[in-house]
Formats: structure tokens, C-alpha cells, sequence
């Protein structure tokens, strides 16, 4: 009975793997590749231990004692070492729950250093049983609910209309469904006596905890949940790029690992602690993830999806030479999209070294004009979509007194029409500009030394 438990424990963190295998084709207009998204529901272990679904706290009467317990359990297990001499303490903020310093604390000072024993991970999960667990205080005071667009309502996600956030958030809420259906069909039913009360909500709660909550990319870890460590909230006042944290250890002469936390600026006594919450991800990847958009526009991004046409007849060609070269530069690859007619030579398998190194610059006029309109297209069908105008938008947020929602709603649909405004313009006065670029043919009679001072073409009379 008890390896079964632990049996159906590890196959729930196996079977949650969220895996975005389109990302390959995906042309990044900001040229920043985005993250796959590779999510481990770990915490549904979290449903089993606190034996029944969490409570949402929703006022400081209720969240108080939870807290207060927390950090009984965090001083008395040990997780901190010296309760008198503790640098934070858990406390209610506006975020929710935060790290309050107990003193004044200079830049880069660490914070607080938690043992990989108290971190909540596959192999804890693992090894534990369902029911009780030493961690069940932690998990109580984790809200019932996240932010995340995955919990909004539909009336909520029409304000999202035409975004990208909203086929994101859309698809997520698919595949948690689908993969709930899945685990209930071959875990939970068969095992009723295991897991009595398991819903599709349930399911839901696990996945927003993690995706707000788990550290990832630890050392040897896929996703990690650290107590206490896990209470700091994101300032987009905080600048640095650093990493606040860092997995401590695990030396030749020590077994213990520890995570490590750092104060990126210097706090007063009584003031909260904040990080910058991972600088690569987007606006609408905050949203998703934690709900809510921080406010330095180069966390604004539009993700344009450029793929080459099934009934392209180099299809194969232009694959072959995309998946070669990695996919990062953005002009290279639409022009390989757009190669053909008199072009097409540039596919041929003599160029395969060298072709990437020729779509870095201007191949001929039909091949960038096509280039220009396709993108143009792209933004004005993507611009068509949404609900409302920019201008619309400017004077609601004008206006203010907007619910969270709909000011993370907001953000995001007016950054990414701003962006696709902006591509556009961009791409319309490239477009003014073909008659006075440079084109391979050029660039290789010049190569040849074909090309005289005046750019004329020198011909030689055979003799
Ligand atoms: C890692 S947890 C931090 C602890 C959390 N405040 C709590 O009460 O459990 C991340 C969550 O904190 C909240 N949060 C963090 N930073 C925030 C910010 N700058 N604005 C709004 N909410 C924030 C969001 O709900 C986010 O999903």
C-alpha cells in the first residue's frame, strides 16, 4: 500500500510535462528567443498533504495565524538557524504575503540560505506519503487562487481579445484540462481509495502555485519549491540583471546544498524585500505566470509566427537550411521564407555553407519587397483583431481606477499593438529605401572585382 502511494505520487509529477515543441519556427520579432515552457506539476503533491483543497486567506485575521505558524515551523525545524538574529520575517503586504527586513540590510547581503532538505522537489515528493506532511504549513499559507489569466473569467479574458496572452492563456487552460482528464482516467479513478476528492480545480491550483512559485533551471533540479525563499515579491524598481539567488555547496566535503538569497538593493528595517522576477521573461509571460506586468516596456514583446508555406517547393530545402542555423536572426530567415524565383539558386546544396552568411544582406528587390509586404500583412491582420484602438486604450488607462485585471488587460493588448504599429512603420520605410540597397548580384560582381569606381559594370571584350 505504501509503495503504491509513492508509485502514483511520482507517475502525477511524470505525466505533467508542458513541452512547446512549435517554438522551433517561432521568428522572434525582438529577437529574444522566449523560454519553452516546461512545467512540472509537482505541486498537486500539495493537495494530498494538506488533505483537502487550500483555503483562499482573504483578510489578515485568518492569514495572520498561518503566517505566524509558518515561521514557528520555519524557526523550529531549523530552516532558519537562529530565530533572534533572522534577517527577514514573513509578512503581509500588498502583494499578499512578502519578506520584511528585520533590519537595515546593504546591497547584496544574503537574506537567507535554506538547506536542500527543506526544499520541495520530485525526489521529496517521492519519498513522502500522502496525508500529513512536515510541510503542510508551508502549503497552507499559499493562497487557493493565483492571479494568472488562467483564473480569469470569460468576461474577465475578453478584455484580452485579439492578444497573444489570450491564445497563450487559452491553450495552457487546454492542455491542464486535458492533461486532468488524463491522470483522472488512469490515476484517480483506479485509485478512488488514494485520492477520494481530486477535481479538475485542484488540478488547476497545483499548476498556478508552481508556475508563480517554483524556482527552475537549479542546479540538477527541474522545478523547486523553497520555503520562505518563495515569499519574495518582483519591483520593476529593482534594475539589476544579477540573479537575486544562487544554490550554494554541495562540495567535495559537504552533502548539504543550499539555495541563497540576496537583497539586489539595500532595505531599512521594516521595509519589504524585493527581486526582479526573471529578466527574460515578457509582459504577457508575467501575466500568465504571476498576474501582473511590470511597467519597463522592454518586458513588452509580440511574438510573430512566420512559418514556411507546406506548398512552398523548397520547403524542404529552407527547412533543412532554418533548422541549421538556430533560428535567432530574424531578417536571414524571412528571407529564406521569401526565396524563389531567379533566387532559388541560392538553395542549391554548393551554397549550404555559406547561404546563411548571404540572407544577412539584401539577395535581390523581389526578394526583400516580398519580405516587406508579408510582414506588413502580418501586422495589419494581427492589428485588425483586437477590440479596441490605441487611443481607446490610452484614454481608459487615462481614466484609471481600473480593477488588477483589467489593468494587466490593458497593458498588455495596448504594448502589443504599439509594437505591431511600430514593426509596421519600420517595415513601411524599408520599403521606401529598396531602390538604393545593395543586392547579392552587386555584392558579387564587386567580390569579383567586376564593379568599376562609379559603380559601372565592367565588361571585357573577348579578344
Ligand atoms: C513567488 S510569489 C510571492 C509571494 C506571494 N506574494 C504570496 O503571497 O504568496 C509570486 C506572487 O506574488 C504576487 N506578486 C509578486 N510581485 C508582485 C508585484 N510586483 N505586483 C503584484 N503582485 C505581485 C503575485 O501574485 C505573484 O503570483
Amino acid at each position: 500500500m505504501f509503495s503504491e502511494a509513492i508509485h502514483y505520487k511520482y507517475l502525477f509529477i511524470k505525466i505533467f510535462v508542458y513541452f512547446n515543441v512549435q517554438l522551433k519556427l517561432y521568428i522572434l520579432i525582438d529577437l529574444r528567443l522566449h523560454e519553452i515552457i516546461n512545467i512540472w506539476s509537482l505541486l498537486i503533491w500539495g493537495v494530498f498533504t494538506v488533505n483537502s483543497s487550500p483555503a483562499t486567506p482573504t483578510n489578515s485575521n485568518t492569514v495572520l495565524p498561518a503566517v505566524d505558524k509558518f515561521w514557528d515551523w520555519i524557526c523550529n525545524q531549523g530552516v532558519i538557524l537562529n530565530k533572534s538574529s533572522a534577517v527577514i520575517k514573513p509578512g503581509i503586504v500588498p502583494e499578499g504575503l512578502g519578506l520584511i527586513a528585520q533590519r537595515e540590510i546593504s546591497r547584496n547581503e544574503v537574506i537567507l540560505e535554506i538547506s536542500n532538505k527543506f526544499w520541495i522537489n520530485p525526489d521529496l515528493v517521492a519519498s513522502s506519503e500522502i496525508g500529513n506532511s512536515p510541510w503542510s504549513s508551508y502549503l497552507e499559507i499559499l493562497p487557493g487562487k493565483t492571479y494568472s489569466t488562467i483564473f480569469w473569467s470569460e468576461e474577465e479574458l475578453s478584455e484580452l481579445q485579439g492578444t497573444q496572452l489570450l491564445s497563450t492563456t487559452l491553450g495552457v487552460k487546454e492542455y491542464v484540462h486535458r492533461e486532468f482528464l488524463n491522470v483522472e482516467q488512469e490515476v484517480i479513478l483506479p485509485n478512488k481509495h488514494l485520492f477520494p476528492s481530486i477535481t479538475s480545480d485542484d488540478f488547476f491550483w497545483a499548476f498556478g502555485i508552481l508556475r508563480s512559485r517554483a524556482f527552475s533551471r537549479l542546479r540538477g533540479q527541474d522545478l523547486v519549491l523553497v520555503p520562505l525563499a518563495g515569499l519574495i515579491n518582483h519591483s520593476s524598481s529593482i534594475t539589476t540583471e544579477n540573479a537575486a539567488w544562487e544554490i550554494k555547496g554541495g562540495g567535495i566535503f559537504s552533502r548539504d546544498v543550499f539555495f541563497s538569497l540576496r537583497t539586489p538593493v539595500s532595505v531599512k528595517s521594516g521595509e519589504q524585500i524585493y527581486i526582479q522576477y526573471d529578466a527574460g521573461k515578457s509582459n504577457a509571460e508575467l501575466a500568465l505566470d504571476y498576474g501582473f506586468v511590470d511597467s519597463r516596456p522592454d518586458r513588452n514583446a509580440y511574438t510573430l509566427t512566420l512559418g514556411i508555406s507546406d506548398s512552398d517547393p523548397f520547403l524542404g530545402d529552407k527547412l533543412d537550411i532554418a533548422e541549421s542555423n538556430g533560428l535567432v536572426a530574424m531578417l536571414p530567415y524571412l528571407r529564406l521564407v521569401a526565396l524563389g524565383g531567379q533566387d532559388a539558386f541560392l538553395l542549391e546544396s554548393v551554397f549550404r555553407n555559406a547561404v546563411w552568411g548571404h540572407l544577412e544582406l539584401p539577395i535581390s528587390p523581389a526578394n526583400e519587397e516580398l519580405l516587406c509586404r508579408v510582414l506588413r500583412e502580418t501586422c495589419k491582420t494581427a492589428l485588425s483583431k483586437y477590440a479596441t484602438t490605441i487611443e481607446e486604450d490610452e484614454k481608459l488607462l487615462e481614466g484609471g481606477n481600473l480593477s488588477p485585471r483589467l489593468a494587466v488587460a490593458l497593458g498588455i493588448r495596448l504594448a502589443e499593438k504599439k509594437i505591431l504599429q511600430q514593426i509596421d512603420e519600420v517595415i513601411r520605410n524599408r520599403e521606401l529605401e529598396l531602390d538604393e540597397l545593395e543586392y547579392y548580384q552587386e555584392r558579387r560582381l564587386k567580390d569579383l572585382g567586376l564593379v568599376g569606381d562609379q559603380e559601372d559594370i565592367i565588361f571585357w571584350e573577348p579578344k
